[in-house]
């Protein structure tokens, strides 16, 4: 019997009873279960991707619950893969679900992500994302990235028909000083959920084959001000010739790269010379800037002709201090000579420290 589980999409003109069949066709492998992960896997279960791939080895906490909607109360302590594999079967009967009850490492990330078609990072941190860059470079496969800082979320797809990799654009992984803080790794409920479904439609339009997929271009979204930012970047072979994964995923130890936003300012009115770049796009550094500040969006940065004159240092500043921490390696590969220092926390930290007037 003909069901009309999917006749409201595919009474869409663009999409259509063939872009269903393509995504029956389809297999996914979605790495992570938690706040990115169960938005993307909720909808693309309903919406009739034929294969699903879990990866992870988390069991769930009390504190997942405010934006792990998929999980509830009871199942506190329960295997996530567990909970997740029942309540996907519910919704959608059909489709097939393979677990690999293990966190994606070193040693099993090719033989797992070579069984599909395209890979969705849904982790949380930056070993597991360039594993994952290295192994689908090698494997030609692509895959869609979500980030989550504070407000701020980011989307990409890396790899897509031999376009830019997640390299190209963040080189190297960030040391362990320039990573937030725990006490730092807040997220609002909602946001994950409104990240996860952007990487979810990413999905389906690559292998619906429809609309323009997020390739060469990084969504930044931020959710305190409702804005949404693309920053596009091209190819860099450097960084995408890949043929065998690195001996080790670790984030690597580190050095004093980086100053709290709250001491820029005190530092800024010494008479030390200094540039402070703001790698912001143009609207947001209108809205709202630091007084010494010049804007190079992150975008520009790799070609861009920037005079230092005598200046010995360079801070870099955004928004939430990720897209900076993204921009400081970008300039350091291209002015090895120069010291460039994040300001963590960015805009967000200094302005929230101010007193309402
Ligand atoms: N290498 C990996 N392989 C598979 N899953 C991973 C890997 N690294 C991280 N994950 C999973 O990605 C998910 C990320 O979820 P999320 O960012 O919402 O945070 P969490 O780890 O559940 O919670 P918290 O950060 O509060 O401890 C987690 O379930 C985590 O176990």
């Amino acid at each position: 019997m003909k069901s009309n589980r999917y006749i409201r999409q595919t009474q869409l003109r663009e999409f259509g009873p063939l872009a269903q069949e393509k995504l029956q066709n389809a297999s996914v492998l979605v790495v992570g279960l938690g706040g990115l992960g169960i938005p993307v896997l909720q909808y693309l279960n309903a919406m009739g991707i034929g294969r699903l791939g879990l990866v992870d080895n988390d069991i769930i906490d009390e504190t997942n619950l405010h934006r792990q909607v998929l999980y509830n109360e009871a199942e506190i302590g329960q295997s996530k893969i567990e909970v997740c594999l029942a309540r996907l079967k519910e919704q959608n009967s059909q489709t097939i679900i393979d677990v690999h009850e293990t966190f994606l490492n070193r040693d099993n990330a090719l033989g797992i992500i070579g069984n599909y078609d395209l890979v969705v990072d849904a982790s949380d941190n930056f070993p597991t994302r360039y594993l994952i860059n290295d192994a689908c470079i090698i494997q030609n496969k692509p895959f869609v990235y979500g980030a989550l800082h504070g407000f701020e979320g980011q989307v990409s797809v890396f790899n897509y028909k031999g376009g830019p990799t997640y390299r190209c654009l963040f080189p190297v992984m960030p040391a362990a000083s320039e990573l937030p803080s725990c006490d730092e790794n807040g997220v609002l409920g909602v946001l994950p959920g409104i990240i996860g479904n952007l990487q979810a439609l990413e999905v389906v339009k690559m292998i619906a084959g429809i609309g323009e997929v997020l390739s060469g271009r990084l969504l930044v979204y931020n959710g305190l001000n409702t804005t949404m930012h693309n920053i596009r970047f091209s190819k860099n072979p450097k960084h995408s010739n890949i043929c065998i994964l690195q001996e080790s995923y670790q984030v690597p130890c580190s050095s004093d790269l980086e100053i709290d936003a709250l001491k820029l300012q005190d530092l800024l009115q010494t008479d030390q010379p200094h540039l402070l770049i703001d790698v912001r796009e143009p609207g947001e550094f209108m809205e709202d800037r630091l007084e010494s500040a010049v804007n190079i969006p992150i975008g520009e940065l790799e070609d861009r002709q920037i005079v230092f004159d005598n200046t010995d240092k360079v801070f870099l500043i955004c928004q939430s201090g990720i897209r900076s921490m993204q921009g400081k390696y970008i300039l350091q590969k291209r002015f090895p000579d120069v010291k460039f220092i994040n300001v963590h926390g960015g805009l967000n930290r200094i302005r929230a420290s101010e007193p309402l007037v």
